[in-house]
């Protein structure tokens, strides 16, 4: 299943001007994880959205952008606000430490550095840090199925959504919901339908090539994906490559017509503007799923905008 980076060793960015201090503090900071280095403000912010570090060493007295510029632009990034950021400065005055903690920096260490206390206080923040990702994880997840939940993909799509919008992309969703799943609970039992809603989640992950998409579970029996920069064509194509896997589990469901498990589609696209919201995107494929359980179920239905008259 996506996502459960609990195993993987610590990222480290440690962002300095001088060549030498970055040296040094990788010295300081050697076995504790992996690192990663960038000499000024710009280079700090492109390696943090590539490689998505734990905690970044930030040097504030940096040419061009200092780094309290760079602390600013990654707390405004929702895909880089996570990182622990400690300032590394010469500064010892309390203006100092309370700037660099306004600013969003969990810690402030001064130079000259004492690796001793250096090494002590990355590894509490890479502690708290993972202690935070994982209940952060454990929010953003529907227990059951190891899936995004509800809440998480409200954000993920409201974030998504406003990215589309600045890079004028076509954003697709697919909703997808199991056909006859009363009965097949009434037939089965609650429990493997649980088992079955599991089955479900797996093969939705598994047929999710892309990082990017996010697979939920919206409801019940319901899940929804998330497909940057998928026009109409390559969502519904996407949404029929979804109802194809779901037959190739062949669960079995005796109560329903095939003998199998099957489920209905629903999808929409659309390059986002003023005139849209994330819920009304959300009701377009809801529609379209609506259409497809009316077409008589295990099939797939693209949304079609209402034509003027
Ligand atoms: N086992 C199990 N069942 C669930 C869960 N969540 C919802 N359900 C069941 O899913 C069923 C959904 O039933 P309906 O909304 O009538 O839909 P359906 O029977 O799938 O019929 P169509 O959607 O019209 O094909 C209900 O019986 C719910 O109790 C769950 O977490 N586990």
């Amino acid at each position: 299943m996506e996502c459960d980076q609990t195993a993987l060793p610590a990222r480290m960015l440690l962002v300095d001007d001088s060549p030498t201090n970055l040296r040094f503090l990788a010295h300081v900071l050697h076995n504790m994880g992996e690192i990663f280095f960038a000499t000024c403000g710009q280079d700090a912010l492109q390696i943090a959205r590539d490689k998505q570090p734990d905690l970044i060493l930030l040097d504030v007295e940096m040419p061009a952008m200092n780094g309290y510029e760079v602390c600013q632009h990654l707390k405004q990034d929702p895909a880089l606000s996570d990182a622990a950021i400690i300032f590394v400065t010469s500064h010892q005055s309390m203006e100092h430490e309370v700037r660099a903690l306004e600013a969003g920096a969990v810690d402030f260490i001064s130079k000259p550095l004492n690796p001793p206390v250096v090494r002590a206080r990355v590894r509490t923040h890479l502690t708290l840090k993972q202690q935070s990702d994982k209940l952060r994880q454990l929010a953003n997840r529907d227990g059951m199925t190891g899936v995004f939940n509800r809440r998480a993909f409200d954000d993920m799509l409201s974030v998504e959504f406003r990215r589309h919008q600045r890079t004028r992309m076509p954003l697709g969703i697919a909703m997808l919901d199991v056909d006859f799943f009363k009965r097949y609970n009434d037939l089965y039992g609650h429990l493997q339908g649980d088992d079955c809603l599991r089955h479900i989640a797996h093969a939705i992950v598994a047929s999710s090539r892309r990082p990017a998409e996010s697979v939920c579970r919206y409801g019940g029996e319901e899940f929804i994906v998330i497909l940057p920069n998928s026009d109409a064509q390559q969502t519904l194509k996407y949404g029929h490559w979804l109802r194809e896997q779901i037959h190739r589990l062949a669960l079995p469901h005796q109560a329903a017509e095939l003998g199998i498990v099957t489920v209905s589609v629903g999808v929409t696209a659309a390059i986002p503007d003023a005139s849209l919201s994330p819920l009304q995107m959300v009701q377009h494929c809801d529609q379209a799923l609506y259409a497809a359980k009316h077409q008589g179920r295990d099939c797939v239905c693209l949304f079609q905008a209402p034509q003027d008259p």
